[in-house]
């Protein structure tokens, strides 16, 4: 096996098992995931999106190898002897410390890390995440994006290289989003891996590739720009539009500028350093 290729799931299934006991359609066996086939290169930022319920919480704990999966194989390429840590949405669920402190110190605990070194091991992880300043803080005191940035911390003392982030912005404020997103933005330019879950799609902008799930089946991969400008040639939609989401206001205002000005086809701008790329060809000094 190829230890630097990329990591792949071929054909993987999840199902979940009815309850015996239940009548009606409880008692129904559920695919949460049906043949999926997936890879992840080292130090992409890969976002999955999908409506409520599609599978993206469940692809990403088969990715992190915390639940088992059905059929098919998985190829861990360059994650062999690579440490998955997934962060989830809800900021008050995931510190088990009383401060921020003790809480990397536990996930250090559990890797039986020399206790000597765990203050400058929580230091570095916590400048990391913009955190150094709050190592002693209570864990009950933090903002919910400082609540992630300390999960996001934990996993880095432990020595996490891919970060499987589940929705982790959609209980934050607008500056926490920012934050959190910009933390990791940095730890990605550093080499972390990143899957990134959300429903948010903004945050698409920030895709080195995009994939979408419905019904337990990948239905889009490609980049953001596909998945907001390429039109099915039949419908007419959108992978966006197809799934349901309103586009960005970045890409809202690209589109309607399309249908005035042919020109304009050229351009698929979703973030802002692309939209500064079209103003300098087209904008009021050009
Ligand atoms: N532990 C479980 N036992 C049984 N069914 C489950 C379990 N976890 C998830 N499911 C079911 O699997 C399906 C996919 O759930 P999953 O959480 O992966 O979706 P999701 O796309 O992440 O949704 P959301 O955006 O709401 O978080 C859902 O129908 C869910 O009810």
């Amino acid at each position: 096996m190829n230890q630097a290729g990329p990591y792949r799931m071929n054909n993987i299934s999840v199902i979940w098992t009815g309850d015996p006991a239940a009548t009606g359609e409880n008692s129904q066996d559920e695919i949460v995931l049906n043949k999926i086939s997936l890879e992840l290169n080292q130090g992409e930022w890969l976002v999955l999106v999908g409506r409520n319920g599609s599978g993206k919480s469940t692809l990403a704990k088969a990715v992190a190898g915390l639940i088992p999966v059905t059929g098919g194989t998985v190829e861990p390429g360059w994650t062999s002897g690579e440490r998955m840590r997934m962060v989830l949405q809800n900021p008050d669920t995931q510190l088990i410390g009383e401060t921020v402190y003790e809480d990397i110190c536990f996930g250090l605990e559990n890797i039986a890390a020399d206790p000597e070194k765990m203050p400058d091991i929580a230091r570095h992880v916590l400048s990391l995440v913009g955190m150094k300043n709050r190592m002693h803080d209570m864990c009950e005191q933090l903002s919910g994006g400082q609540k992630q940035l300390t999960a996001v911390a934990g996993a880095l003392a432990v020595g996490a290289s891919v970060l499987l982030l589940d929705e982790v912005t959609s209980m934050l404020d607008a500056s926490s989003r920012q934050a959190v997103t910009e933390a990791l933005h940095h730890l990605h330019r550093r080499g972390t891996t990143v899957v990134w879950i959300t429903q948010w799609m903004d945050e698409l902008a920030l895709a080195d590739r995009v994939i979408a799930l419905d019904q337990a089946e990948i239905v889009f991969e490609g980049t953001a720009q596909d998945f907001f400008y390429s039109q099915d040639n039949g419908s007419g939609f959108t992978p966006c539009e197809k799934l349901g989401y309103q586009p960005p206001y970045s890409v809202q205002v690209m589109r309607e500028l399309q249908k005035l000005e042919p020109r304009m086809l050229d351009f698929r701008p979703v973030s802002l350093e692309e939209w500064m790329e079209v103003m300098k060809e087209h904008g009021p000094q050009s």
